[in-house]
């Protein structure tokens, strides 16, 4: 058991103007929760799909409804992010709005997940939509470098978790792994669904030498990451937030780690959190704001913490905003706004020497000109 004492390395919070030209990373974006507002308004009309507010009250009724508290409820409003993303044209365009909008806020490397099989409605196959997403990528790269805010980007294709389609989906991360695709994640509803529901597409992914990622120990606790990490073999964790639980606050010499907390530590598996959303889906109790998320602890601790937005729609957020969330409430500095961004570098889906070469060349030099 170790325990560590300090909050912030630095003694100055980093300033806004910092965390906003601050070069980040996004490893945990899902493209259906980060659609602008106005776009999600503009295709609902020319599809025809009927919205629940008016085009100038989107983004709020989006946030307000993913705030109820449940994870459940909060995916009931992907309902009509997906709806709009049905036609070929219209993934493009999301995909590209997404890489221009992360672009602008200062993201360097991100991963953009979704689910394919929730884009076949309007006559698709399963690498037509891959193909349509890879389109609009490569458009809002090349648009964004033109702009002077290079990014790199990659596709985790993600099986929801309450339907039968892993295997297919694992299938189409292998089929893709050259052309875009980084990666492969479960989502939806966590209580219920296990990740072991999946465990033949991650068998096969392993097999295959591919990444994966699993949402695990958001709404539901140890077991589900347990599950993850030792059955079906995770890279990283999608939140794993509940990992507290396996951490004993009470004890006399500091906090003391268990067993699954104590491997995850020391295997240095990556956790993707995300502190707006945790808040709205009431992923850990008696958590009124950011000040008591467990990220603090979890990463005085040691644990490879990254922060992340998941989904900006829906928490009307962005990274500057989620940096600027976690210096408001535990007194971050630069140094510490480094080490997520480092973290989440290292845990990239990418090769490993394009990831030291952003390490290197992009995320230091450009955190040291701060
Ligand atoms: O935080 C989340 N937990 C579980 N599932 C999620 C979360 N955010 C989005 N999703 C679901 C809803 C989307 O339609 C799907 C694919 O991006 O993933
Ligand atoms: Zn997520």
């Amino acid at each position: 058991m170790t325990s560590t004492s300090t909050s912030a390395t630095t003694a100055k919070p980093a300033t806004p103007e910092q965390v906003l030209r601050a070069p980040k990373v996004a490893l945990h974006e899902h493209l259906d929760g980060g659609v602008r507002p106005a776009t999600v308004a503009d295709i609902a009309e020319q599809i025809g799909h009927e919205l629940p507010a008016a085009p100038d009250q989107l983004g709020l009724w989006f946030a307000d409804a993913a705030s109820s508290g449940s994870l459940p409820r909060y995916l009931e409003t992907f309902e009509h992010t997906v709806a709009v993303m049905q036609r070929a044209e219209d993934l493009a365009r999301v995909a590209k709005e997404s890489v221009l909008d992360l672009a602008a806020d200062g993201v360097v490397y991100a991963e953009l997940r979704w689910a394919p099989e929730q884009h076949l409605a309007g006559g698709l196959s399963l690498p037509e939509t891959v193909e349509a997403v890879q389109a609009g990528i490569d458009e809002g790269r090349a648009e964004a470098r033109a702009e002077g805010t290079p990014i790199v980007v990659g596709q985790l294709l993600t099986a929801m978790r309450h339907a039968q389609h892993g295997l297919e989906i694992a299938e189409l991360v292998v089929q893709y792994r050259d052309r875009g695709v980084c990666g492969f994640d479960i989502a939806g509803a966590e209580d219920g669904f296990p990740p072991i529901l999946h465990l033949e597409a991650f068998e096969y992914l392993r097999r295959e030498n591919a990444h994966f990622t699993i949402h695990a120990g958001e709404a539901f606790g140890l077991p589900s990451i347990w599950q993850a990490i030792q059955r079906c073999g995770a890279d990283r964790l999608g939140h794993g937030v509940r990992i507290i639980d396996d951490i004993d606050l009470a004890a006399a010499d500091g906090p003391r780690l268990g067993r699954l907390a104590s491997y995850i530590r020391d295997k240095r598996i990556p956790l993707e959190m995300c502190p707006s959303s945790n808040l709205q889906t009431s992923a850990v109790p008696n958590m009124r704001s950011v000040a008591d998320h467990p990220i603090g602890l979890l990463k005085d601790l040691g644990f490879r913490v990254t922060v992340n937005c998941d989904n900006r729609l829906m928490s009307g957020t962005t990274m500057s905003r989620e940096m600027q969330l976690l210096v408001d409430a535990f007194g971050y500095g630069t140094d510490d706004l480094r080490w997520f961004t480092v973290n989440a570098m290292k845990s990239a889906f990418l090769p490993f020497d394009e990831r030291l070469a952003l390490i290197n060349d992009v995320i230091k030099p450009r955190y040291a000109a701060l």
